[in-house]
C-alpha cells in the first residue's frame, strides 16, 4: 500500500473580520513561489463561501466547509477535507482558515487526532486579533481567549485604524495571556513570510492538552449543538443585480449589532463583479473584483441583537425587480 508521510498543517484562526483571508492571501502567493502544492481548507459560517474563490484564484485546490464553524458542524468533514486534498490534489502543505466563530482548540483537537495525524502534522497556529478598547472584557471571549492561547504566532492587525494607547494597551493584554507566543504587529497582515513562518520549538501551551481542549464548551463531536457563544449567521442569496444606489444606501445604514459581512453581488449599471466586505470599525466597502470562475451572488451577515429579517428584506429590496413579461401578442 502507497504510504504518505504527513504534510505540514498551518491553521490560521482569530475572530471575525480580524485579517485571516487577507494573510491567508498572501502566504499562499509566498508558497507558490516556492513551488508548494498549496492544499487550503477554508471554513465560513455562511451557507455560500466568499473567501473560498478568493483564495482559489492563487491557490491550486480549495475545499470549502460552508455552512457550518469547523469547532461545531463541520469537524467530521475537516478529516475529509484534508484527505481528499492529499490524496485527489497532492497538496503538500495545507492551511485552514478557521471561521471567525471557531474555537481553534477543538480543531488542535481534530487534525491531532490519531487518524488525521496520519495525513498531516500541525506545524503553526498562528492567531489574528485586532486591537479593543476593552482588551480584559473583550479578549474574553471564547473565540478569541482560544485563539490567543492556541496560537505560536499572534498578529495583532489592523495598525492603520486605532490609537497607539488602545494598541498597546491591547498587546500587553495579548502577551499576559499567553506569553509564549511570537507577537507581530502589523497592518494588512503584511510580514515578512520568511520570519513568520520561521519554526521553533513549540512550547507545551502549543500542545493539545487536557487544558487546551477541555472546557465550558464540550467537543462537539459529541454533542452536534453550536457552541452558544457563537453569533448568528445568515446568507442572503440575491435573485439577480442590484441597484448600486439603493445598496450604498443599505451599506450606510448597517445595523450596529452586525459583527461581520462579505458577498459578491453585480450592479445593474456594471458588468464588473463586486466584492463587498465590512469588518468594524473600518468601512463598508464594495470593490470590483476579478475572479476565474462566478460565485454565487449572496452577502453572508454575521452578528447579534440585531433585527435579521429587517436586514434581510432592506437587502433584498436592493435587487432589480425583473422585467414584467410581455403578453403575448
Ligand atoms: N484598514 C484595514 N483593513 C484591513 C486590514 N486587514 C484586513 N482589512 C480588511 O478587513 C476586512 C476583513 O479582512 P479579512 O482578511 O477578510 O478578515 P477575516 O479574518 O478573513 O474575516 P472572516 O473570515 O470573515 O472572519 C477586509 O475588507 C480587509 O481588506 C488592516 O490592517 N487595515
Amino acid at each position: 500500500m502507497h504510504q504518505i508521510s504527513p504534510v505540514p498543517f498551518y491553521m490560521l484562526a482569530g475572530p471575525l473580520g480580524t485579517g485571516k483571508t487577507t494573510l491567508l492571501l498572501r502566504l499562499l502567493e509566498y508558497w507558490k513561489k516556492q513551488g508548494r502544492t498549496v492544499g487550503v481548507v477554508m471554513n465560513e459560517s455562511g451557507q455560500v463561501s466568499i473567501d473560498g474563490p478568493r483564495a482559489g484564484a492563487v491557490a491550486g485546490q480549495v475545499v470549502n466547509l460552508a455552512g457550518g464553524c469547523v469547532c461545531c458542524d463541520t469537524k467530521d468533514d475537516l478529516a475529509w477535507g484534508i484527505g481528499q486534498l492529499i490524496t485527489d490534489f497532492r497538496s503538500d502543505l495545507i492551511v485552514l482558515e478557521c471561521s471567525g466563530m471557531a474555537n481553534p482548540a477543538e480543531v488542535i483537537d481534530a487534525v491531532t487526532d490519531a487518524f488525521v495525524s496520519r495525513m498531516v502534522t500541525l506545524r503553526q497556529t498562528i492567531a489574528l486579533v485586532q486591537p479593543t478598547a476593552d482588551p480584559e472584557q473583550a479578549y474574553s471571549d471564547p473565540v478569541i481567549a482560544h485563539s490567543l492561547r492556541c496560537a505560536d504566532d499572534i498578529i495583532l492587525n489592523k495598525r492603520d485604524l486605532f490609537l497607539s494607547t488602545m494598541w498597546d494597551a491591547s498587546a500587553k493584554a495579548i502577551v499576559a495571556r499567553n506569553p509564549y507566543a511570537r507577537l507581530w504587529e502589523a497592518s494588512h497582515a503584511r510580514l515578512d513570510p520568511d520570519e513568520l513562518l520561521r519554526t521553533r520549538e513549540r512550547s507545551p501551551l502549543h500542545q493539545p492538552s487536557p487544558n487546551v481542549t477541555v472546557d465550558a464548551h464540550p467537543p462537539s463531536t459529541q454533542s452536534k449543538t453550536r457552541a452558544a457563544y457563537h453569533p448568528l449567521v445568515m446568507t442572503v442569496r440575491l435573485p439577480g443585480p442590484v441597484n448600486r444606489r439603493k445598496f450604498l444606501d443599505w451599506m450606510d445604514r448597517l445595523p450596529i449589532g452586525l459583527e461581520r459581512a462579505k458577498g459578491f453581488l453585480r450592479f445593474t449599471d456594471d458588468p464588473s463583479l463586486q466584492e463587498f466586505q465590512y469588518a468594524p470599525p473600518g468601512v463598508s466597502q464594495v470593490e470590483p473584483l476579478h475572479l476565474l470562475d462566478e460565485p454565487p451572488h449572496a452577502v453572508v451577515l454575521i452578528g447579534r441583537n440585531y433585527d435579521q429579517e429587517a436586514c434581510r428584506t432592506a437587502l433584498l429590496g436592493c435587487a432589480e425587480s425583473p422585467a414584467p413579461e410581455r403578453a403575448a401578442d
